[in-house]
């Protein structure tokens, strides 16, 4: 298996083979944390206009999403696991658009197929992809706002890797630089709840919560739908 690691909104756009869109900080944590509160449907967009289309035309539709970071105006919840953990979604169609990790999802026009990626579900991921047996893998690491690298993501790209050559990767040294060193984490330099912004980065970096995969599937009017495959 050939294990390519690419980075941003252009590593997104040429990735092949199986595509993994990493976004640790944080939409595809917020995705596993949606998709474990039983919505009907997780539906990925890149622009706002188009989410506020989807709420416009379905009664049952909730908005969570960011722009630098912060929730947008007429929002149900933000980019944030906290604020969604406890949230029963049953029944509701959830639109979910982020500066980074939601662009990524829709510029992947080349993968053969493209899920998410996180810390959340590391080893489904790593599962999901020995079971398929690709002949080409492409971590992406998305980074902030598709353009800057981060640490968490190219931590995470790492990570899969690693364990995908059967090789360990210490956890903790990781939450530990996260926490102590790494200047990446810029959503917690813009939150105006620090303590949820903390608790956003401690459910971020919950490894393996959750034991499923989320697929991009294209389906009616070229929506992407995040469907779980456990
Ligand atoms: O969760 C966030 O605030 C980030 C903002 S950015 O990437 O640092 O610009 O959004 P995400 O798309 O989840 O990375």
């Amino acid at each position: 298996m050939d294990i390519q690691i690419a980075h941003g909104l252009d590593g997104a756009k040429n990735a092949k083979g199986l595509v993994v869109i990493i976004d640790v900080f944080r939409a595809f944590s917020v995705s596993c944390y949606v998709a474990n509160n039983s919505p009907s449907e997780i539906i990925t967009v890149g622009a706002i206009e188009e989410a506020y289309h989807l709420k416009n035309s379905h009664s049952n539709t909730i908005l969570i999403g960011e722009r630098e970071s912060i929730i947008l105006p007429g929002f149900d919840y933000g980019n944030s696991p906290s604020q969604i953990l406890d949230v029963d979604f049953k029944d509701a169609i959830i639109v979910h658009t982020t500066s980074s990790g939601t662009q990524g999802i829709v510029r992947a026009q080349k993968a053969d197929e493209v899920i998410t990626g996180s810390f959340v579900n590391a080893l489904a991921i790593v599962n999901y992809i020995q079971k398929k047996k690709p002949e080409s893998v492409t971590l992406v690491c998305m980074g902030w706002g598709g353009t800057e690298p981060a640490d968490e993501d190219i931590l995470c790209g790492d990570y899969i890797k690693q364990s995908l050559l059967g090789k360990k990767t210490n956890f903790e040294k990781i939450v530990d630089y996260l926490k102590n060193e790494s200047t990446t984490i810029n959503f917690l330099d813009k939150a105006e709840a620090k303590d949820e912004a903390m608790r956003d980065f401690e459910l971020c970096l919950d490894l393996n919560r959750f034991d499923f995969v989320l697929r991009a599937v294209k389906e009616k009017n070229d929506r992407i739908f995040l469907r779980k495959v456990v």
